[in-house]
């Protein structure tokens, strides 16, 4: 037998062990070995029974995502005939499912007769995470064999199940505590020996008596508005309501017909894209993956206003002790505060208990004294954003941190070569940038500056699986990749206020496009004034776009900060946000003042300008080396700002346009926006040469 898949007989039990590292993935070769080996079994008298396990961590990762898009993804054996070939068996099939069973995985074992597991193990058909719909009779078998209810909420959600819930749902026979695969023969054995019948879900119809009367239409509510966007979960939805009405054979072909609709649109394709983005972003090109990371059991965290509160939090979760420190005792005490009532209304919404409040806070103290994080692992500086205070806290640490310790800032924008030279030891500074609420948002910029140690960039990675985080190393520029991405974005925005367009306008495209938060309602959310105070800090520095700049410094001086003021580009009444005349009055006033003449513009335009630029800016990033590859620039925009997943990321979707229709955009508004045009609307030197080439971005990927 080839090795990926082991096959050996014991007496009358064979054993067929899945071999094909990491994940045990389906990929052609698996599926034809793995039929081989059943075959061989079920053509040997002496075998009566057969057990189907695997030799790895985890039982099956479920289909190789790999080959989708090419032919050997459906070669015989596919693994819908596999999984109708293993179902039909004449001996009865057993799972030995250790670890993970998930996806194709899952859908092999429901095909079996019986199923054994380890207590750890997870079910589950995260299909729906690329897009798809399970297609190997997975939304036909799961309901057949678990409840509908059940059934639906896995395959909507794609998240996996314990054993234990698998277990008393009926997917799992039997839950063996220790000795998997021994449990696995003594069930075969026992199974022999009370002739228990072979079970087909072919002959078992999806219970339905139980369900309540427009179970489907109000499931599909209750998802409606998490789900808006994807096609998957609706077509999941149809191929478990499919299931309760149809028998398994058409069944199946109604699941076959939705999965290949899934399988062929873009979303599956942004889905599976960002799947390999997410994986790759934790690999850096020139460090060795095999680098040690350094130890970290204590962290502290300098600053206990929102952010620094909110990135205490990540690791009190992961149970890694927090010290929290603050110059006055009054800011200290608010800070923990805050901690604290937060936990509290999570233990309100039932997600926490009284005594899990209490252990989180357990992990975390307060101190006014640089002294006592001397023995500390980790530090993040999570203070006022200006190069001073980073400076007063550098040399504090450099002064009082234990040799080795890792010294990182949380700064959104400020060079960390310049706040590593504050220290005696650039290798050991490093940025670490959570997103706002950082206690919710995924997305964490890992910071390499020019000095930093490759182990040092290695055990930030290694924090960020910890605390749960979904880490891109950067490189050092104005505001990395994520913010420095925003400029341009943001610039088109506030500018074609200026051209004529109004601010409900520009927020619906944006919004229509799929963005989580329209840019300017974003402004207006974040703060008017932080933008002010970001220009003001370097005014010098940069060239911001004077229109851009002129709108912004206008509303702040009118004190319309944003929605703490109640006003910014809107008027908001509570949660009710309306647009405000006064605006586009100002608009008109500052337009007057440029000499920018007033128009209609087309939803069109405001949708290429915003997000053409914003592609443009991730290929310069790209270009310069600021991100390791183009995906990466997909990762930290729809983790970090509210870019729709089910189209990939900023270049994903440039991908699926075409690079070139971006190119010719661009092009066109250098022309048509007169001196505006020519200053902003530069074409990229890599967008430019992968259209040359014929390429895109994802084929350049470094
Ligand atoms: C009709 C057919 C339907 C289907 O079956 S569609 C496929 C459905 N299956 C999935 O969507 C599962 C995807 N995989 C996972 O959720 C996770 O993975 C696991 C839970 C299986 C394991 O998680 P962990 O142990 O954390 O490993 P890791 O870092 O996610 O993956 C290790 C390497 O394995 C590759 N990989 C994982 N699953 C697949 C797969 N299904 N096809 C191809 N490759 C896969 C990754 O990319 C990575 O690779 P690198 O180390 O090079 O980054």
């Amino acid at each position: 037998m080839t090795q990926k898949v082991e096959y050996t007989a014991y007496g009358q039990i064979a054993v067929i062990k899945l071999n094909n590292p990491p994940v045990n993935a389906l990929d052609h070769e698996t599926r034809l070995n793995l039929q081989q080996a059943y075959h061989q079994a079920l053509q040997d008298d002496a075998v009566k029974a057969i057990v189907l396990g695997s030799t790895g961590k985890l039982f099956c990762g479920g289909a190789d995502i790999r080959e989708f898009g090419t032919k050997i993804a459906w070669a015989a054996p596919s693994l819908p005939d596999l999984c109708n070939e293993l179902e039909a068996s004449s001996k009865p099939l057993i799972v030995a499912i250790n670890g993970t069973a998930v996806g194709g995985g899952l859908e092999i074992a429901l095909s079996c007769d019986y199923r054994v597991s380890t207590r750890d193990a997870k079910l589950g058909l995260p299909e729906v995470n690329i897009g798809l719909i399970p297609g190997a009779g997975g939304t036909q078998r799961l309901p057949r064999l678990a409840n509908v209810k059940l059934s639906v909420e896995m395959i909507t959600s794609g998240g996996p199940i314990t054993a234990t819930k698998a277990h008393e749902a009926g997917l799992v026979d039997q839950i063996a505590e220790d000795g998997l695969l021994e449990a696995a023969i003594n069930f075969a054995h026992q199974v022999l020996k009370q002739e228990a019948p072979l079970r087909t879900c072919a002959e078992i119809d999806v219970e339905t008596t139980g369900l309540p009367q427009g179970f489907f239409s109000e499931f599909r509510a209750s998802i409606a508005r998490k789900t808006r966007g994807f096609l998957a979960p609706e077509y999941c939805i149809q191929a478990v309501e499919a299931a309760c009405e149809l028998p398994l054979e058409k069944g199946l072909e109604k699941e076959r017909e939705l999965f290949n609709q899934c399988l062929e649109s873009s979303e599956a394709r942004a889905q599976q894209h960002l799947f390999f983005a997410e994986r790759n972003a934790t690999k850096v090109p020139d460090v060795d993956p095999a680098t040690s990371p350094r130890t970290v059991n204590k962290v502290a965290i300098i600053g206990a206003g929102t952010m620094g509160g909110g990135i205490a939090m990540n690791f009190i979760n992961a149970g890694i002790p927090v010290r929290l420190l603050e110059l006055k005792e009054e800011a200290l005490q608010k800070g923990l505060a805050v901690i604290r009532k937060n936990y509290e209304i999570s233990a309100q919404k039932g997600r926490l208990s009284a005594e899990d409040v209490e252990q989180r806070m357990s992990l975390i103290s307060g101190t006014l004294d640089y002294s006592d994080l001397a023995d500390t692992d980790l530090v993040i500086e999570a203070a006022f954003e200006s190069m001073e205070v980073k400076r007063a806290v550098f040399t504090q640490l450099d002064t009082y941190c234990k040799s080795g310790a890792i010294l990182a800032s949380n700064t959104s924008t400020l060079d960390i070569d310049q706040i590593a030279s504050f220290t005696s030891r650039p290798r050991d500074v490093i940025g670490l940038h959570f997103f706002s609420p950082a206690n919710v948002m995924r997305l964490l910029e890992i910071v390499r500056g020019a000095k930093t140690a490759d182990d040092v960039v290695v055990t930030a990675l290694n924090i960020a699986k910890k605390i749960r985080k979904t880490p891109v190393v950067v490189g050092v520029c104005f505001g990395f990749v994520g913010n420095r991405m925003l400029e341009p974005y943001a610039r088109e925005a506030h500018r074609l206020v200026l051209e004529g367009a109004n601010p409900a306008q520009i927020d619906g495209v944006l919004t229509d496009f799929g963005m989580a938060m329209g840019p300017l309602s974003m402004y207006d959310l974040a703060g008017i004034d932080i933008g002010y105070l970001v220009r003001e800090s370097r005014r010098d520095a940069i060239s911001h776009d004077p229109s851009y700049a002129l709108i912004g410094d206008r509303l702040y001086a009118l004190g319309r900060y944003g929605q703490k003021t109640g006003r910014g580009f809107y008027i908001y009444e509570g949660r009710e946000k309306h647009e405000d005349p006064e605006v586009l009055e100002l608009a008109k006033e500052i337009a007057d003042e440029l000499g920018i003449q007033q128009r209609e513009i087309s939803d069109q335009e405001i949708l290429e300008r915003c997000i053409y630029m914003l592609i443009n800016e991730g290929a310069d990033i790209v270009e310069e080396g600021i991100a390791s590859r183009s995906s990466d620039c997909d990762i930290v925009w729809i983790n970090g700002y509210g870019f729709p997943a089910w189209r990939g990321g900023p270049m994903q979707y440039a991908d699926e346009i075409g690079p070139e229709t971006v190119l010719k955009a661009i092009q066109h508004y250098r022309q048509s926006l007169g001196s505006y045009g020519d200053m902003w609307f530069q074409p990229s030197e890599l967008l430019k040469n992968t259209v040359e080439k014929g390429q895109n971005f994802s084929l350049i990927n470094k």
